[in-house]
């Protein structure tokens, strides 16, 4: 039996809580993955979710969070993880999403009975929680509260500036403050507000943890350019918030403290293993591959987001900006798609002609994806068609459901059309996507010439489709290849298991070492990345250029009501 150390790695997301375990060297050797809507169905979400459309809310239940993890573990252990052997923890979740602790929270944490479920003792009636329900990031019922933010400071340009973003429906400061607003009677109640990430991170320390550096970024409350808390923004927000928001921890790395005896008693952790920060999905997606200056990570899990470090504070209400979760000098840029996934799932099922059940359900829309001429092939010569799929309100940019088709002609004329045929559909809606990357990261792709990513890393449920790689390595370039992590784990919870490997191993003593550098060290790039596209094609990378603007016209008309 072996008894080198092993370090976990969670992530919470939409649809899913993964967990898996790494050795010192970076190696997978387990992970396990608990569905929300199939192997908790008495919860009744619909991809991890409940949605109330007319109030424009998505809400996911904590406590089908809190039992997804005793699942989790109780399979890990079931395949055979020995968890006396890990040293140490991290997670990521969901970014935005926020948690209503109870006055009696932290001492039933402190004193949770290894004998039961964790959601017989936090969950339910008479559980620890002020609000049940989690705003979830696809929420959208926050407009008058986003409203408010930029007035207070003066326009979404001045609240970039400070925060990193605009304001945004999904993150917590307007969403605190529409709970506020709707039940002050239980903010009254509410002694703790957690983000998803410390929420996870709390309940293996068996207290509240703090907030981590990065995921901080999205809320809308934070003040990157001094690093604490804008007291400006959270007095808006509701009354005696920092208090209930508790401390940041700026320290990427620190040990928060030992896994909590709950832990040790049921699946057998160590008593030393250590607790490290978690942090958002997305910062945490970052960790798990060695990024170089102009890379760029498209996830493609329910979300899509494009993710890039950068030395460089240069704030737009085009995109965010988070603090990097390890690396003090550099910045985190994103954007993020809410129409992602589940947008191209829609379509997928809307063209579908066969009625046989094949074991992969993409295959009718990638052959038709792959078999339509690329819009950057052809916008010089006939018209090119550009559609528009947002099944569901979008963030980037900020506009109602609703679905657009377009040609455009050589000469940059629009004309609205009501359908196109099913291949272009396939194409269209992953070509629109990719050019709404391209034209918002241009302003740090074009730092080279000509304004491509170096690599393009494709990670996430998605990143698997042949189509989707193809089209995005054609629109947005990628001058040495597109990649897809190649490890069989999530890439999420695979930055998170880094994060806790570093954190216990790479800070040993005076001579700490740098994530990066730590990562690097045990990383080689055979068996971990394959490159599944070419990226830049010569004429039509310059082909899909030629349509920006008409792309940018369209997005102004939706965004004016067309
Ligand atoms: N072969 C595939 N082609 C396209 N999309 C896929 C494929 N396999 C999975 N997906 C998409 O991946 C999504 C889930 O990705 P995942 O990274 O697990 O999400 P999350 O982390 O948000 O729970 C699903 O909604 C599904 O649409
Ligand atoms: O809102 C954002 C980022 O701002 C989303 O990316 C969420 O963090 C959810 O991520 P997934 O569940 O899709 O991974």
């Amino acid at each position: 039996m072996s008894s080198e150390p092993l370090y976990l790695g969670l992530d919470l997301s939409t649809q899913q809580l993964k967990c898996l375990a790494i050795t010192g060297s970076l190696s997978m050797t387990h992970e396990e993955i608990v569905t929300f809507d199939s192997d908790l169905p008495q919860y009744g979400t619909k991809k991890g979710v409940h949605t109330d459309p007319a109030m424009n809310e998505v809400t996911a239940p904590v406590a089908m969070w809190i039992e997804a993890l005793d699942l989790v573990l109780g399979r890990m252990k079931k395949a055979g993880v020995e968890f006396g052997r890990v040293r140490g923890v991290s997670g990521a979740g969901q970014q935005h999403g926020s948690v209503f602790w109870g006055k009696e929270a932290e001492g039933v944490l402190g004193r949770l009975d290894a004998g039961r479920g964790l959601v017989e003792q936090l969950g339910g009636d008479g559980g620890v929680f002020t609000w049940e329900r989690s705003p979830n990031w696809q929420d959208h019922s926050t407009q008058a509260q986003c409203d408010a933010f930029e007035e207070r400071v003066g326009g979404e340009e001045v609240l970039a500036g400070i925060t990193g973003s605009k304001a945004h429906h999904r993150f917590t400061g307007p969403q605190i403050l529409r709970f506020y607003q709707r039940f002050p009677e239980l903010y009254e109640k509410t002694s703790r507000i957690s983000l998803v990430s410390s929420f996870l991170c709390s309940m293996f320390l068996g207290r509240i943890a703090p907030v981590d550096i990065s995921d901080v970024c999205g809320m809308n409350l934070w003040d990157m350019r001094s690093n604490s808390w804008s007291q400006e923004l959270l007095d808006l927000a509701a009354p005696d918030l920092k208090s209930r928001l508790g401390d940041v921890e700026v320290q990427p790395g620190k040990h928060l403290g030992p896994v909590s005896g709950y832990f040790v008693e049921r699946y057998g952790f160590n008593e030393e293993c250590v607790i490290a920060p978690f942090t958002g999905d997305n910062p945490s997606t970052i960790l798990a591959l060695p990024l170089r200056p102009l890379d760029a990570i498209i996830s493609l899990g329910t979300s899509t987001t494009l993710l890039m470090a950068t030395p460089t504070y240069f704030p737009s209400p085009s995109y965010h900006l988070f603090n990097h979760p390890t690396d003090k000098g550099l910045y985190m840029f994103m954007l993020c798609y809410c129409n992602g996934a589940l947008a191209r799932e829609k379509i997928r099922d809307e063209i579908a002609t066969s009625t046989t059940t094949t074991s992969d359900p993409w295959k009718e829309f990638n052959e038709k994806a792959l078999s339509t001429t690329p819009l950057g092939k052809s916008s010089k010569t006939s018209d090119a068609k550009l559609g528009i799929y947002f099944p569901i309100p979008e963030i980037v940019p900020n506009v109602r459901a609703g679905t657009w088709r377009y040609n455009i002609s050589p000469t940059g004329e629009l004309k609205k059309v009501e359908s196109f045929d099913s291949g272009t559909d396939a194409r269209a809606i992953l070509e629109s996507q990719a050019l709404s990357m391209r034209l918002r990261a241009n302003p740090l792709l074009s730092t080279s010439t000509p304004a491509q990513p170096r690599r393009v890393y494709l990670v996430g449920g998605a990143s698997k489709n042949p189509a989707i790689t193809k089209v995005l390595g054609q629109v947005l370039g990628g001058k040495e290849g597109v990649y897809r992590l190649d490890v069989g784990g999530n890439a999420c919870a695979l930055g998170a298991a880094y994060y806790a490997a570093w954190a216990v191993e790479g800070r040993k003593g005076k001579d700490e070492e740098g994530f990066e550098d730590f990562v690097a060290e045990r990383w080689e790039e055979g068996g971990r990345i394959v490159k599944v596209g070419e990226g830049y094609e010569e004429g039509v990378w310059e082909g899909y250029g030629d349509v920006l603007g008409a792309f940018e016209e369209v997005e102004r008309r939706i965004g004016m009501g067309e």
